[in-house]
């Protein structure tokens, strides 16, 4: 079974601009695919649109999303069971979402809240179990030292280890990044691609992750769709986007995709340390 399918999606915001023109795709279960393209080609709003958080345009027989068989959307009409569907997906934000004046360990253990009694996540009862399960998540992304520490005091990188900790704990079966590493220096950048990788590796885990430079794509995601203008406009192999294949797709914009010290990227693995 697909674990993402998309089909006929278009999004048009108020004013006429059309976020999403037509797209259709479909990720398979455990995959790790990156989405490219230049500012305003609806990176973000696919992914908005795909975690069932904003709805497609109304047209019947358009705009249908489900999630492992269950829809998300049809036709622009959010569906009913989008709880039950959203607890498998997690979402991770360029700005890492997490409540700043709360610990690391309480921002981790909020991924447990489509799970627990509204009560207990509320006063913030969780038991030792959970609070180990917490404390392995973030083992696993390398900050386990700063599980007490207010996330406001975290640096940007770590941060959104967190924010991925908290999807491990959710036991989210797709993860959603938008623009993970937008915020982040080229270290950190690294560091989380390569957390997400482990996860989808090791946990099978589907992730789409959304990046403004192709070299990432083309490091961490053996697939790639790029955009343009709400569409799809490739959507193959990320090893064939060469800076001249991604000129003839994007002409000038292309230059946004590309780090301008691209030759100093490397391909060392970046450890998962704080
Ligand atoms: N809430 C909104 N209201 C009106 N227009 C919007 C809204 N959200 C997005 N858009 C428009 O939809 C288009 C696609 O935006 P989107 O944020 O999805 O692009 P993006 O590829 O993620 O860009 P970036 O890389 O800059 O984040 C843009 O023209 C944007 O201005």
């Amino acid at each position: 079974m697909s674990a993402i399918t998309v089909k006929r999606l278009s999004k048009t915001f108020r004013g006429g601009i059309r976020a999403l023109d037509g797209v259709d795709l479909t990720v398979a279960d455990g995959e790790f695919v990156a989405l490219i393209g230049a500012s305003g080609s609806g990176k973000s709003t696919l992914i908005r649109l795909i975690s069932g958080l904003v709805a497609g345009d109304k047209n019947s027989g358009c705009c249908q999303i489900s999630i492992n068989g269950h829809s998300v959307q049809d036709s622009g009409a959010i569906s009913k069971n989008i709880s039950a569907t959203r607890t498998g997906i997690g979402v991770v934000f360029q700005q890492f979402n997490l409540v700043p004046r709360l610990s690391v360990l309480t921002n981790v253990l909020a991924g447990l809240l489509g799970k627990v009694p509204v009560w207990r996540g509320l006063f913030g009862f969780f038991s030792s179990e959970e609070k180990q399960l917490a404390m392995r998540a973030l083992q696993r992304v390398g900050i386990e030292t700063k599980a007490r520490q207010r996330a406001s005091t975290l640096s940007g990188g770590q941060q959104q280890r967190a924010a991925i900790a908290r999807t491990i704990v959710q036991g989210a079966k797709i993860i959603l990044a938008d623009e993970p590493i937008a915020s982040l220096d080229p270290a950190s950048a690294k560091r989380v691609m390569g957390i997400l990788s482990r996860i989808n590796e090791e946990d099978g885990t589907t992730v789409v992750v959304s990046l403004h430079q192709v070299e990432y794509a083309r490091r961490y995601c053996k697939r790639t769709i790029a955009m343009r203008a709400g569409q799809i406009v490739y959507d193959g192999p990320s090893h064939a986007l060469t800076t001249q294949f991604l000129r003839e797709i994007y002409g000038e914009a292309s230059e946004e995709l590309v780090l301008p010290d691209a030759e100093d990227f490397g391909t060392a693995p970046i450890p998962a340390t704080a």
